[in-house]
């Protein structure tokens, strides 16, 4: 086997093992939330967690250096806390995207709650962020979210399969405009939640200003 074919499978094996304990953190998260076990049972859970987070915590990285399992221009964030499938707090969201237009899908848990039984707005805006920003890197203009609208028409159900849309409607030069909507997978066409969302591309000096030292610790392939 060749010394590259062997880093790919050590990068899928550990992205997979990355994947299976943000699996275990949203389990640990959801129950957390739902729990009505007796204060001597989450005390003993308390002391568990913290065992195992404390490993962990002995080779970490700072906030120049991208994952390494992770891949930027590949589209690949691990812990991205929408989309990530090693984050404890993205629900994830499954999203497929191209030509300017994505489509996403989710159940939110206990732990999204704002309303009782519905999901905080700000969760409804931090999903629809995303998915404009996959509609809008789609379409061959990736910027970043300079304005976010967001009208909440109706609540948005916890525990319910969700469907989320999103396409670029305008590119103006720099600017570009995309909009999205959640609603329930069962009646899809029906917004609980609606966003309209103006990205800018980054000029190279503004790239360089927010982004220099990420690229420069970028990891060789
Ligand atoms: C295959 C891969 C798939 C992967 C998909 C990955 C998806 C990732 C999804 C991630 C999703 C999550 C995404 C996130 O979470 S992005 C994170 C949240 N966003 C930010 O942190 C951005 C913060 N803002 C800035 O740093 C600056 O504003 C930047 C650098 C962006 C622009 O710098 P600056 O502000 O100095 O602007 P400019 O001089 O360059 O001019 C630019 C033009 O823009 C107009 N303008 C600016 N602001 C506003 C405003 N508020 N309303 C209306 N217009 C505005 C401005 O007037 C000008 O227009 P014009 O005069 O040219 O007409």
């Amino acid at each position: 086997m060749t010394d590259s074919v062997q880093s790919v499978d050590r990068l899928t094996a550990r992205r997979e093992a990355i994947a299976d304990l943000g699996d275990a953190l949203r389990e640990l998260i959801e129950h957390a939330t739902a729990t009505e076990a007796p204060a001597e049972e989450l005390i003993r859970a308390a002391e568990l967690v913290r065992q195992a987070a404390a490993p962990l915590g002995e080779r970490i990285r700072d906030r120049s250096q991208l994952a390494a399992a992770d891949d930027l221009l590949g589209g690949v964030r691990m812990y991205n806390p929408v989309i990530g499938s090693g984050s404890a707090i993205a629900p994830p969201v499954r999203i497929e995207a191209a030509g300017g237009v994505a489509t996403g899908a989710c159940t939110l848990g206990l732990a999204y709650e704002g309303p009782p039984m519905y999901a905080h707005g700000g969760v409804s805006a931090m999903l629809l962020d995303q998915m404009l920003g996959h509609a809008v890197t789609t379409s061959g203009n990736p910027g970043m979210t300079v304005r976010l609208d967001t009208s909440y028409r109706r609540p948005v159900p916890l525990h319910t399969p969700l469907r989320l849309t999103a396409e670029v409607t305008q590119v103006d030069g720099r600017r570009v405009t995309a909009i999205g909507a959640i609603a329930t997978a069962e009646t899809p066409d029906d917004a609980l939640v609606t966003a309209t969302g103006l990205f800018v591309a980054l000029r190279a000096d503004q790239a360089q200003r927010l982004f220099g030292p990420v690229m420069r610790n970028r990891r060789p392939a």
